[in-house]
């Protein structure tokens, strides 16, 4: 898992309308959880619609290594025989948890409170990501942790024998380090709370009390307050795993930038958690409508309709809005690029902090293909050039980060050149389909010699 093969250089050329539909694949976030979930449930728990993508495969892997039996079928179906909460048998061997930051984050949490040692890795972009926002909280549940400088992998965590619960208020906006604390206080004894001061995605929430567990959410003035009551049994499911929006949003805005489209994308989860990119896009003036929409496994679910939109401008991103559209910044500020006027896109300093630093990333990509970009520490503004004045013509850095190389794909299907990436490996990680899902569309996507 730790590092790709060889680089995979590619070049998105100006392509016709695009049209017809588009089945993205499972949700990343769901299907990570599903698994870990699984695991700690006694029983089969059931998945269809998983995301097979290489970090959710990590995460299967490294459940079998904590002693999970887990399956897939020929059908398509996968199958979990989980241990229990508590249960985790100690891995022979590192996990390598290849690209995945929530896999590698959420892991550690759920191992943290059991009787057991692990040791970390991942792919260099994991490497270089911040583990000290999940080594701080589990410390206090009575585990330690020796990383590399830095608190970065690889890491052996010495989860805690006598855990105890903790009362944590989550110092960034992450859906990550939330679901560790709860992950870490499934196994202590007592009450274990969370507090976020500003909501993000969570599924995390939502699962756990699908699988029995005792848990409670308050709105009030500190935040988000969730209460989790420690060393339940948790019941094995069935889950059917709705479709990703954070992967509907490249043929979406695909569709948008592109004269003449008209595109289909069924049966997205709309979890207002994660929908604040379709929201911004309609404000910016963008033809997507949402058909259809229902309700599916207690998550709002619509198909999306979107369509070329040559009257979008510009606006500034409320910064609240920042956790529910966390990673569509970057193919947002493609899309800005297409618009008129500036769009400004503040609080979103987590963003450095991504599988690339990815206000950078996207910044000099921009700039690369002659759009112009201001930064700051926290605060990304793009200068739309309108529907038709986007140059192209250059080559971004992908950073081993899927969202920058699927983003620098979506500008080449409308920029007046193409548009190459260095490496459209790690587009695997969460989009295995994305070329063909792509190219069946009319985009017109392709893989240059290294
Ligand atoms: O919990 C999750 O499934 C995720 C949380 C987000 O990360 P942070 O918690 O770092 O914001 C997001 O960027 C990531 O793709 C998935
Ligand atoms: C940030 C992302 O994932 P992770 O943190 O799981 O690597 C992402 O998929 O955009």
């Amino acid at each position: 898992m730790s590092g790709h093969g060889a680089p995979i250089p590619m070049t998105s050329h100006k392509a016709g309308p695009l049209a017809g539909e588009a089945h993205v694949p499972g949700d990343k976030s769901i299907s990570h959880r599903s698994l870990i979930l699984g695991a700690l449930s006694v029983g089969e728990t059931r998945v269809t619609g998983l995301l097979e993508g290489e970090d959710v495969l990590g995460t299967a892997e490294a459940m079998c290594a904590f002693g999970a039996e887990v399956k897939r079928h020929d059908t398509g179906a996968w199958s979990i025989h989980g241990v229990g909460v508590g249960g985790f048998a100690e891995p022979e061997q590192v996990i390598d948890c290849g690209n995945a930051g929530t896999g590698v984050r959420l892991i550690m949490g759920c191992m943290a409170t059991t009787p057991i040692t692990a040791t970390f890795t991942g792919d260099a972009s994991l490497r270089s990501r911040p583990m000290g926002r999940i080594t701080d909280p589990i410390a206090l549940f009575g585990a330690a942790s020796y990383g590399r400088s830095g608190g970065r992998l690889p890491m052996t965590i010495v989860g805690s024998r006598e855990p105890i619960p903790v009362r944590y208020t989550v110092p960034m906006p992450s859906a990550q380090v939330k679901s560790a604390v709860l992950l870490a206080g499934l196994n202590a004894p007592g009450e274990t709370v969370v507090i976020e001061k500003e909501a993000t995605r969570d599924h995390t929430e939502r699962m756990l009390v699908g699988f029995g567990a005792d848990l409670k959410v308050e709105d009030t003035d500190e935040g988000r307050v969730i209460t989790l009551k420690g060393q339940p049994e948790l019941t094995p499911q069935t889950i059917a795993v709705p479709r990703d929006p954070s992967s509907a949003a490249f043929p979406v805005c695909a569709a948008l930038i592109t004269p003449g489209s008209n595109v289909l994308v069924p049966n997205i989860g709309l979890n207002p958690t994660r929908a604040g990119l379709f929201t911004t896009l309609r404000e910016m003036g963008a033809d997507l409508v949402f058909e259809n929409e229902r309700e599916e496994g207690g998550e709002p679910v619509a198909d999306l309709r979107a369509k070329f939109s040559p009257d979008m401008s510009g606006i500034r991103v409320p910064e609240d809005r920042a956790a529910s559209m966390i990673d569509e910044y970057p193919v947002l500020s493609v899309v800005a690029a297409f618009a008129t006027g500036k769009t400004e896109m503040v609080g979103v300093k987590e963003l450095r902090v991504k599988e690339s630093d990815r206000i950078d990333a996207m910044a000099r990509g921009l700039e690369a293909n002659g759009v112009t970009v201001d930064e700051g520490v926290d605060f990304m503004i793009v200068h739309g050039m309108g529907p038709d004045g986007v140059p192209g013509g250059g080559t971004a850095k992908a950073h081993l980060d899927h969202r920058i190389a699927m983003s620098f794909m979506i500008m080449g299907v409308a920029a007046q050149k193409p548009v190459s990436v260095d490496d459209g490996a790690p587009i695997a990680t969460s989009f295995p389909i994305f070329e063909r899902l792509m190219g069946d569309l009319g985009a017109k996507i392709t893989r240059d010699r290294s």
